[in-house]
């Protein structure tokens, strides 16, 4: 049997449910309590850091790949940093997992007895079993009384969960966490309500106007309900993965539990495994983002990633409120996942009316139709309705005629052994707006940026270096290469490494 009654010495917290949506048999595999009245008692982690290396709480700027420098077609400045801004990968919203979760058959392993040491100050519980691919164990830790008793489930390895849960803002001891469940029903304050929104399911309509460049204010704290380390998502079977999902889901406080339950779950073509534990899995898969919790040097070592200013793990997460936004080609909001608070931020990118449906992109948006409609279908298996996909032909046509636009000229101004000039750069901000993407306006902002600084002209430089700043830092977030360029050269654009580079020549 996958469920083997463990020694472990302490008990998960009661009261605790099975979820509905399981059948009776996928309960008596993840929720023995419920089924069978046999308590298990679930380990706990010692998180005093005494027995790890773990870095409290310094954090690296993680640069993940799709924030280097854009690939010039011939040799950069050795002087130029790491630091452009667009890449499609990154902006693609949520994780491709109902296909790609692949391998061989997992072992089903009882945490190991040598795993993190028991402490009954702990906050963290893990479930009953866990699953082996290779030399790592991955099993689901889960904190109930994270973020104001919302609570919080992690799926990774013992090794990682020691490191995470030193450190802010997850090691915070179980005396000072909140473990009632959250009720927070108060909508007071709240920009949005839920609405069903023809041929999409649920989405969020604004019930106030949002003003361009504001922070959303949401329902809950924006935290994940689940968090799936990148390696158990890419090393675990399908089948293995849902296990260990369902196991972290029943351990959440109840009401970020049901939430979760209530998502939307899409099944993709031939899919026909209609249990419970393959819902679990499609809720997760249809609703989760890909998100980096950025370590420290210590960190990283204890956690086996390679140190170094780009330091982090990578996981694919499941928020309960945010994954409410529906997609649009042209969205009114833009987010990023703040890695000190493990939450999503949120901001309007236009001015919102009451009663406009707020969304996101769920995919790279700067790509022509057919290809940002072929990833919609293989991975949401829906077919986009908004204006950019559904106008005339020859509106279509015209659209990808600039995305095409888009993409050469952004070639062109990243190769800075070329002769791109600044009136490329103002061209690529004016195909951005004609675009609708306001959302990704920032990076035009920051090559304009550069090319007026390249040719010595501070004051165009400085006006571009701003817009790029403010836009920006609601869109990616302070911690970005390219925030602390544009404020070194707002700074003083002569000592910028960009002053008169494409001059000096
Ligand atoms: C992250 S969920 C969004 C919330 C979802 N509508 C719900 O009811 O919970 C993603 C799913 O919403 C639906 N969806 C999102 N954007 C859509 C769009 N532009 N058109 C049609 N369906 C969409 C698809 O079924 C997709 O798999």
């Amino acid at each position: 049997s996958e469920h083997t009654p463990g020694t472990w010495r302490y008990q998960l917290p009661s009261p605790f449910t099975c979820p509905a949506v399981l059948s009776s048999v996928e309960k008596l595999a993840v929720c023995p309590l419920a089924s069978t009245e046999i308590w298990y008692e679930g380990n706990r982690l010692d998180n005093d850091g005494s027995s790890t290396s773990a870095s409290p709480s310094v954090y690296g700027e993680r640069a993940d790949s799709s924030q280097t420098q854009p690939q010039a077609s011939g040799t950069q400045l050795p002087s130029a940093p790491a630091d452009a801004t667009n890449d499609a990968a990154e902006t693609e919203q949520a994780t491709k997992a109902s296909s790609s979760v692949g391998g061989n058959a997992n072992e089903v392993t009882q945490p190991a007895a040598s795993s993190p040491s028991s402490s009954s100050s702990s906050p963290w519980s893990r479930s009953p079993i866990c699953r082996r691919v290779g030399r790592d164990e991955f099993c689901a830790f889960t904190h109930r009384g994270f973020a104001a008793g919302e609570g919080i489930a992690l799926i990774t390895t013992p090794a990682r969960i020691l490191v995470l849960g030193s450190q802010p803002p997850l090691d915070i001891p179980a005396s000072q966490s909140d473990s009632s469940p959250s009720s927070n029903t108060d909508t007071d304050g709240v920009d949005y309500t839920d609405a069903l929104i023809t041929g999409k399911g649920v989405g969020l309509v604004a019930v106030r106007p949002i003003r361009a460049g504001r922070r959303l204010a949401m329902r809950t704290a924006s935290t994940p309900a689940v968090m799936v380390d990148d390696r158990a998502f890419t090393g675990l079977r399908r089948d293995d993965l849902a296990a260990l999902l369902a196991q972290a889901i029943v351990a959440l406080p109840e009401p970020h539990q049901a939430r979760f339950l209530n998502l939307s779950a899409t099944a993709s073509d031939g899919d026909k495994d209609d249990s419970g534990l393959a819902r679990v899995f499609r809720i997760f898969a249809t609703n989760a983002f890909k998100t980096t919790v950025k370590l420290g040097a210590d960190a990283a070592v204890a956690a086996g990633v390679p140190s170094g200013p780009e330091a982090g793990i990578d996981f694919h997460s499941t928020f309960t409120e945010v994954s409410r936004l529906n997609h649009e080609c042209s969205p009114n909001l833009g987010y990023y996942f703040d890695s000190v608070t493990l939450s999503h931020k949120v901001y309007a990118v236009r001015d919102i009316l009451p009663g406009e449906e707020l969304t996101i992109s769920y995919v790279d948006v700067i790509q022509p139709r057919s290809v940002r409609n072929e990833r919609l279908h293989t991975t949401w298996s829906f077919t986009c309705s908004c204006p950019r996909c559904t106008a005339e032909a020859h509106v279509v046509a015209e659209s990808d005629d600039r995305v095409a636009h888009m993409l050469q000229l952004r070639r062109e101004l990243d190769d800075y052994s070329a002769s791109a000039t600044p009136e490329k750069a103002e061209l690529l901000v004016t195909l951005y707006e004609l675009e609708g993407l306001e959302v990704r306006i920032y990076e035009a902002y920051y090559r304009a940026a550069l090319e007026w600084n390249g040719v010595g002209d501070a004051t165009r430089a400085m006006k571009y270096a701003r817009l790029c700043l403010d836009k920006g830092l609601s869109l990616r977030g302070p911690d970005r290469p390219f925030i602390d360029s544009m404020r070194g050269l707002i700074s003083s654009p002569t000592e910028h490494w960009s002053w008169r580079f494409r001059v000096k020549k």
